[in-house]
């Protein structure tokens, strides 16, 4: 069985990319993609690091009307991500279009709340609800859609399995024990995590800004 464990490639440098992802191949389950290294290396960028052979996870974080989000993930078919991922807070329409227009093998999954908020975050932009609250509200949601599942902190992934068994979670914010939070608020450990209900663990910092990616790759790999 392939590894849960995702590793997130967030810089634009794709030289720095693809060595991080040879070094640790042996010990992930596939290569997450975001912004940072869209934004810089494209569609190409994505075709080279599928080379690699792992399954590539394409977190783009569509958030449009439902017409603009389904052609952009038209124009991103020929690429078949493995995973790609638009908003909930988008609405019901948009990720009902978004799963029309993903290649069949694509699994489409929704945001719920990023890992880097908290409740005084969703109270600042005017929602009275915890977090819980939010996370389980948007995969009722996501699964009413029709999309295949969702993305949540490690701290409701069980709630969001609750309300929809069959759903596929995946967890970000995700630090070995005692690991820098950096920017965000939401953290489990990769145990925890996988222990509460994740199909997959998002892991970026703790493997790509530590000394040895492939050491640091291991060590949580040993958790799971
Ligand atoms: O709620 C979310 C959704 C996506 N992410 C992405 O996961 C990685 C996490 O990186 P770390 O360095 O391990 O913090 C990053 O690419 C985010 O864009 C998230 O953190 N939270």
């Amino acid at each position: 069985m392939s590894s849960p464990l995702y590793v997130a490639l967030d810089t634009p440098d794709i030289d720095r990319a693809r060595a991080i992802a040879q070094a640790v191949r042996h010990h992930v389950g596939g290569i997450k993609l975001g912004l940072e290294f869209f934004m810089a290396n494209g569609r190409s960028g994505v075709r080279e690091m599928a080379d690699i052979g792992l399954p590539i996870f394409l977190d783009l974080k569509f958030h449009d009307i439902p017409n603009t989000v389904a052609k952009a993930i038209q124009a991103l078919g020929p690429l078949e991500p493995a995973i790609l991922t638009v908003h909930a807070s988008g609405g019901r329409s948009m990720m009902e279009d978004a799963k029309a227009a993903a290649p069949l093998g694509t699994k489409v999954v929704a945001v719920t709340m990023l890992t880097s908020l908290d409740g005084e975050d969703l109270h600042s932009i005017g929602l009275q609800r915890d977090p819980h609250e939010q996370v389980v509200r948007l995969t009722e949601l996501a699964r009413e859609a029709g999309i295949d599942g969702v993305v949540c902190s490690g701290f409701e992934v069980a709630a969001a399995k609750n309300v929809w068994p069959q759903g596929f979670f995946v967890v970000p914010g995700v630090r070995p024990a005692g690991g820098s939070a950096s920017d965000q608020k939401r953290v489990v450990t990769p145990r925890a995590a996988l222990d509460a209900g994740a199909s997959i663990l998002v892991v970026g910092r703790p493997i790509t800004k530590a000394e040895d990616p492939d050491a640091a790759a291991r060590a949580i790999e040993a958790t799971l």
